[in-house]
């Protein structure tokens, strides 16, 4: 959404109640289900019952380049426009809170950290660390793993600047290096199924 002038990204905060990453930050999404077309589907429809966004009220723009969870799920993002009017209505079974941060911020942040990640197959990539002061409301956001790894990529491709921190990305050719990063984190963890089986 464009908040005074600026774009910026709508998060949510997860229930302590959920059994998978309780209290994290996450964008609305989820598991897809049979009745989903596809994964835009999938997100207008979990974005409909976590904050209650009507999914006419999204103007959706692209997927980008998936990312795969600590459980190896593969995760899709899907980018969409929404009016800055729009009002959240949490879901408490899944969400405990909604809130905004300035796209900017996941290329130009005041606090940052980055930290080595290995998935159970020994692929080596970094984490991006991001802790966010919504002094608006006076609270802190700790945004990382797969939540901060789609900001960071989707900061890079709209403004197209060398971020303040080291990033896994040739700058030149962003969505083909993307790309093979993914290659290569998907392969690392299909030679292990197979060698399973
Ligand atoms: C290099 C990049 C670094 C990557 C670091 C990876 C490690 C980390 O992310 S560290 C943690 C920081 N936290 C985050 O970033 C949050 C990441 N998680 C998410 O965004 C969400 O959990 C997300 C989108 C994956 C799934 O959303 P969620 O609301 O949990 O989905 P929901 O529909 O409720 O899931 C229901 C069930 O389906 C499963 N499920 C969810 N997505 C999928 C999928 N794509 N495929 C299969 N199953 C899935 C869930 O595990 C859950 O299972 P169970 O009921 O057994 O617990």
């Amino acid at each position: 959404m464009v908040r005074e002038g600026k774009l910026h990204l709508l998060l949510t905060l997860r229930s302590m109640q959920l059994r998978r990453s309780p209290g994290q930050v996450c964008f609305p999404g989820g598991k897809s289900e049979a009745i989903d077309k596809d994964e835009i589907d999938t997100a207008l429809r979990e974005a409909k019952e976590e904050v209650g966004l009507q999914p006419e009220k999204v103007e959706v723009i692209c997927r980008l380049v998936p990312g795969i969870d600590k459980m190896n799920h593969l995760v899709t993002p899907v980018v969409g426009f929404i009016e800055d009017t729009f009002q959240a209505t949490p879901n408490p079974d899944e969400v405990s809170d909604v809130f905004v941060v300035p796209l900017e911020y996941f290329v130009k942040p005041l606090n940052y950290k980055t930290l080595p990640y290995k998935t159970s197959t020994g692929y080596l990539s970094r984490m991006h660390c991001f802790i966010y002061d919504d002094h608006e409301h006076k609270v802190s956001f700790k945004i990382w793993g797969l939540t901060a790894h789609f900001a960071v990529f989707l900061a890079l491709v709209v403004f197209r600047k060398r971020p303040t921190f080291e990033v896994d990305y040739d700058l030149d050719d962003l969505i083909s290096s993307s790309e093979k990063n993914f290659m290569n984190l998907y392969a690392s963890l299909y030679k292990r199924k197979k060698s399973n089986l």
